[in-house]
């Protein structure tokens, strides 16, 4: 696999030969690719040491990330996270869950990003969630399904506000981007 240091490399000797053409417009001020989402590893994750594997899935995929880090998560904060679920019989249950240990909470970037995630993570219930997928591989029960993503673009504004202040969230520029989009 190729190191960030190699692909510079590249990138700059396919600029030197002219078969590179990057995009005049600064990556920070186009978000027409530049969709966000939030996605948290919950509590049996991190007990079980899939921090490293959940964000693996989403380096390789070539998503940017933009927003890192561990929460012991209050009970205020799940209440506004999990409005749609307050009158569910298991909600409770979902609140002694994700208090129960440390979330790794993380925004990511890119293009479709929402969609995109909520494929990779896989369906709610472990049983119907396809091999492959986050949920799929690593879960069997869905009130332990390891992994949380915002399902929309209006919930992913919501819950990146609700978990991240703005000046914990870090615009850089990711070397490969001009490589993997199509201006
Ligand atoms: N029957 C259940 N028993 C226990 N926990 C449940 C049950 N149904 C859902 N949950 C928990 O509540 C969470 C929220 O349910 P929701 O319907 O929002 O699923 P989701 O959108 O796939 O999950 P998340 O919002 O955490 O990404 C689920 O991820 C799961 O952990
Ligand atoms: N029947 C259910 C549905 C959801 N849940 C939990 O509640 C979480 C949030 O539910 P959700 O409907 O937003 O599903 P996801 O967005 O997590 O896929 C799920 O991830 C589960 O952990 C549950 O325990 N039992
Ligand atoms: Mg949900």
């Amino acid at each position: 696999m190729m190191s960030g240091g190699t692909l510079c490399v590249l990138k700059r000797s396919l600029l030197n030969s002219g078969k590179l053409i990057i995009p005049r417009v600064s990556p920070n001020t186009n978000r027409s690719f530049s969709e966000r989402t939030l996605v948290a590893v919950k509590p049996d994750g991190v007990q079980r040491r899939l921090i490293g594997q959940v964000i693996e899935r989403f380096e390789r995929r070539g998503f940017r990330l933009v927003g890192l880090k561990m929460v012991q998560v209050s009970e205020e904060l799940l209440a506004q996270h999990y409005v749609n679920l307050h009158k569910k019989p298991f909600y409770p249950s979902v609140l002694r869950y994700m208090t129960s240990g440390p979330v790794v909470a993380m925004v990511w970037e890119g293009h479709n990003v929402i969609k995109s995630t909520r494929t990779l993570v896989g369906h709610t219930n472990p049983a119907e969630a396809a091999p492959g997928t986050l949920r799929g591989d690593f879960s069997v029960h869905v009130g332990r399904n390891i992994v949380h993503a915002s399902d929309s673009p209006e919930v992913a504004q919501k819950e990146i506000s609700l978990w991240f202040q703005r000046s914990e969230l870090i615009d850089w520029v990711c070397c490969d981007h001009a490589i993997m989009y199509d201006p």
